[in-house]
C-alpha cells in the first residue's frame, strides 16, 4: 500500500498538534508506524488520501453502527444545517433527543446534553460527589471515562488501593479519592466497601470493558456491585459511553438486568458528532443546574445539527432485529478469526457482547486486566500491521475493543477472515 500523501501529511502535522494528532490513540504509537489519512468514509470503509480502502473495524471508536455515510444520517445532517448551526437557545431536537434517551433507558427519568463522553462522566461525578455530600469515588483499572482528573489514577500502594496520578497534572490530592478495584474481582470489591463504603459518592464502571479490549462482566458482577452500592449508600454509575445502545437497544443495563443510579452516554447518541449525556433518577437529576445548586453548563450542548444527527441513528437502530443481526454478525466474525488462528497454529482467543468485540493473542480466556496485558502484544501489533496491509484497519492498540456495523455485511466479514488466513500467518 502507498502512503506517501498520509506520511506528508503526518509530517506536517506533528510540526502543528501534539504527536500529529487531536487524540493519543490516533498515533499508531502502541502498534507502531504512522497513521493513515482519511479522505473519506462510506458504509463499512475509510479511503485514505493516498487511495487505500480499509474495512473499518474502529467506527470512530463506536459511533458509527449504521456504517459511515448512512443517507439517513446525511440527510437529517443536511435539513438541520439548513436551520442553522448553533442557537444559544433551547430548540425542539434537545426535547426529542431527551425523550427518545429516557424512553429507551429507562432507569433514566432526565438527562442533560454535554459534548463528549469526558463530559457526562466528569459532570456524572460531580452530581454524585454533590448529591451524596461524599468525595470518594471508586473505578477499575482498565477502563476508562474520559481524561477527567479524577480519572486519571490508578491504584497506589496501601490496603486502600487510594489512587495515584496516571498523568502529570493531576493533583495528588485529588486522585488520593479515587480508589481502584480490579474489574471482575468480586471480593475485592466487597473489601472496598466494608473499609470505606460510607466514604464513597459512586462507583463507576464501563459495564462491559472496552478500554482494555474487550472484557464482559463475569456472571452476577454487576448485581454484586449494585447491591453494594445500594448496601452503602453509594451511587452506582453505568459509564455507557461506548455500551449504550451498542450492546443491545437498552444498552449494557439492559443486556444484564441491573438498573445503575447514574448512566452516562456518547459516541452513538451523536451519530458522529461530537455529543455526550449523562441521565439518572428525577431526584438526582434535579440537583443539576439551573433546577438545583450543582454547576454544570456547555455552550453546543443539545447542538441541534449534532441531536439532528444523533437522533436520525437512534432511529435507525430501533429497526426491529438491529442488535440481534449484528450480534450474529460479530459471532460469525469471531468464530472466523479463532478459526483462521487455529489454522496458522496461532493462540487467539476472542470476546465479544452484541457488536463490540476483542481479539486476544492467548490461548486463555480473558476475564481480567491482568489477563488482557499477559497477552502477546508484539504478535497483536505484528497482526494489526498484517491486517492494514490486507485492507482492514483493526483498532490501533490491543487494548482497544472493535466494532461492527450494520454495514458490515456477510461479504465484508468473509473478506476480513481471508485477510486473517494470510495475516495470522505473518505474525
Ligand atoms: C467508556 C468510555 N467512556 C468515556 C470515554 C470518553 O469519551 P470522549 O470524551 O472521548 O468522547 C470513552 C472514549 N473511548 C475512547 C476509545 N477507547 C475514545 C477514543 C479516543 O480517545 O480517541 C469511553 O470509551
Amino acid at each position: 500500500m502507498n502512503h506517501d500523501r498520509s506520511h506528508a501529511l503526518f509530517s506536517r502535522a506533528q510540526q502543528l498538534l501534539p504527536g500529529g494528532v487531536n487524540s493519543p490513540v490516533r498515533a499508531f504509537k502502541s502498534v507502531g508506524g504512522e497513521p493513515f489519512f482519511v479522505q473519506r468514509a462510506d458504509g463499512p470503509y475509510l479511503y485514505d488520501v493516498d487511495g487505500n480502502r480499509h474495512i473499518d473495524y474502529v467506527g470512530s471508536w463506536g459511533p458509527m453502527i449504521v456504517g459511515h455515510n448512512h443517507p439517513a444520517v446525511r440527510a437529517a445532517v443536511e435539513k438541520a444545517i439548513g436551520d442553522g448551526l448553533s442557537f444559544g437557545a433551547p430548540c425542539p431536537a434537545e426535547v426529542t433527543m431527551a425523550e427518545t434517551i429516557t424512553r429507551l433507558v429507562p432507569s433514566c427519568e432526565m438527562v442533560r446534553m454535554v459534548n463528549s463522553g469526558t463530559e457526562a462522566t466528569l459532570s456524572a461525578i460531580r452530581l454524585a460527589r454533590g448529591a451524596t455530600g461524599r468525595q470518594r469515588i471508586v473505578k477499575f483499572e482498565g477502563c476508562y471515562h474520559g481524561h477527567g482528573d479524577s480519572f486519571l489514577v490508578k491504584a497506589g500502594s496501601g490496603m486502600l488501593t487510594l489512587g495515584v496520578p496516571t498523568s502529570p497534572g493531576v493533583p495528588a490530592g485529588l486522585s488520593e479519592l479515587t480508589a481502584t478495584l480490579s474489574y471482575n474481582d468480586f471480593e475485592g470489591a466487597t473489601r472496598l466497601f466494608e473499609e470505606i463504603g460510607h466514604e464513597i459518592a459512586a462507583l463507576i464502571i464501563e459495564p462491559v470493558v472496552g478500554n482494555a479490549n474487550c472484557i464482559p462482566p463475569r456472571e452476577g458482577y454487576l448485581q454484586h456491585l449494585r447491591e453494594l452500592c445500594t448496601k452503602h449508600g453509594a451511587l452506582l454509575i453505568f459509564d455507557e459511553v461506548m455500551t449504550g445502545f451498542r450492546v443491545a437497544l437498552g444498552g449494557a443495563q439492559a443486556h444484564y438486568g441491573i438498573t445503575p443510579d447514574l448512566t452516562t452516554f456518547g459516541k452513538i447518541i451523536g451519530g458522529g458528532m461530537p455529543v455526550g449525556a449523562y441521565g439518572g433518577r428525577r431526584e438526582l437529576m434535579l440537583q443539576i443546574a439551573p433546577a438545583g445548586p450543582i454547576y454544570q453548563a456547555g455552550t453546543l450542548s443539545g447542538n441541534p445539527v449534532a441531536m439532528a444527527a444523533g437522533l436520525a441513528m437512534l432511529e435507525l437502530v430501533q429497526a426491529p432485529g438491529f442488535h440481534e443481526r449484528l450480534s450474529e454478525a460479530t459471532a460469525s466474525l469471531c468464530e472466523g478469526l479463532e478459526s483462521a488462528a487455529r489454522e496458522a497454529g496461532v493462540p487467539v482467543t476472542t470476546n465479544r457482547v452484541g457488536a463490540m468485540f476483542g481479539l486476544f493473542f492467548t490461548d486463555q480466556k480473558v476475564e481480567t486486566y491482568a489477563q488482557a496485558t499477559a497477552c502477546d502484544i508484539a504478535a497483536f501489533n505484528r497482526f494489526f500491521h498484517a491486517m492494514l496491509e490486507r485492507g482492514v484497519f483493526l483498532a490501533p492498540s490491543a487494548y482497544e475493543a472493535g466494532f461492527l456495523s450494520s454495514a458490515h455485511d456477510a461479504a465484508v466479514i468473509a473478506a476480513t477472515i481471508e485477510a486473517a488466513r494470510g495475516a495470522f500467518g505473518a505474525v
